[in-house]
């Protein structure tokens, strides 16, 4: 299997080269429908076309949220590999969005899905539920680490109903989301320029000084846009862990199209005031 450099290396050079926003591709059916579009796999297939063609050269990250292309069925999904296989080809890293989390045997198999090198889905990373348990991840966490892939855990949520379960509070005092940024800093520990497992961590979430954000890895942060977080929120929320925040804009990003150009001018602009916000913090 070819073994790529550790993704943690290869995302750190990418937000020092291109700023740190991520961009996601999330086709809506509303989306299609404001860009002229059927619902249908071509519609599909030219809404992922002009989101590549716009984000390949100009963000860090981009994220396709699997579930808007599978729900096509086996068309969509080869839609998705698609559009994996032209943004790694231009460079691009790629965190495919689709929460996969079960039992260690079955997690093994979501592992070869999208971490082993010769898998068609393979991914620079994905998103992750530990909330089968941490460990029930291991499978991820070690073919990760064998091909160079990272994992993003979902670990408090950007959605108001997350607190019910990452907000709960254990026997030892910690609560679950600060349980899984532990698991994670232990995962990442001694590497550099930082390790490759990285938590999600909602930009909605107001002040998190009360948590431990040092992970010595990367917090993807959705919620701005649509969800009502902006840049300019970043550094309350993350304070001095805001230089390791991966911020995800998806729908305010592609309401911009279905021109190229806005598109690209939308995630510039937003490119742009997160690193301003960054520098800040
Ligand atoms: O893992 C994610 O990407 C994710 C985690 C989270 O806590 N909140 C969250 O919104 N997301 C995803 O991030 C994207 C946010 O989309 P917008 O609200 O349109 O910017 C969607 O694809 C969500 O599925």
């Amino acid at each position: 299997m070819t073994v790529l450099e550790p993704f943690g290396a290869r995302l750190r050079r990418a937000m020092d080269e291109r700023g740190p926003l991520c961009v996601g591709i999330d086709p809506h059916a509303a989306l299609l429908s404001a860009w002229g579009l059927n619902d249908d796999i071509d519609g599909l297939e030219r809404f992922t076309r002009i989101s590549v063609e716009a984000l390949a050269d100009t963000v860090a990250v981009v994220k396709p949220q699997s579930a808007f292309f599978e729900r096509f069925g086996s068309r969509g999904v080869a839609v998705l590999e698609r559009a994996v296989a032209d943004l790694r080809a231009a460079g691009t890293l790629v965190v495919m969005d689709a929460k996969r989390g079960d039992i260690g045997s079955t997690m093994a198999a979501y592992a070869e899905t999208f971490l082993h090198k010769d898998s068609p889905l393979f991914s620079d990373a994905l998103t992750v539920s530990p909330y089968l348990g941490y460990g029930s991840l291991k499978p991820a966490v070690d073919l990760a680490r064998e091909s160079g892939a990272g994992l993003f855990v979902l670990a408090l949520t950007s959605n108001p109903e997350g607190g019910e379960v990452q907000h709960a509070v254990r026997a030892d005092g910690r609560n679950v989301g600060a349980t899984m940024l532990a698991h994670l800093a232990e995962e990442n520990a001694g590497e550099t320029p930082m390790g490759s497992f990285g938590a999600v961590v909602g930009a909605t979430l107001g002040d998190l000084s009360s948590y431990d954000l040092d992970i010595n890895g990367p917090l993807l942060a959705p919620g701005i846009g649509a969800q009502g977080a902006t840049p300019a929120d970043l550094p309350a929320v993350f304070g001095a862990a805001a230089r390791n925040v991966v911020p995800n804009v998806s729908r305010a990003v592609l309401k911009a199209g279905p021109s190229v150009g806005a598109l690209r001018e939308a995630s510039v602009r937003f490119a742009d005031e997160v690193r301003a916000a960054v520098a800040s913090a």
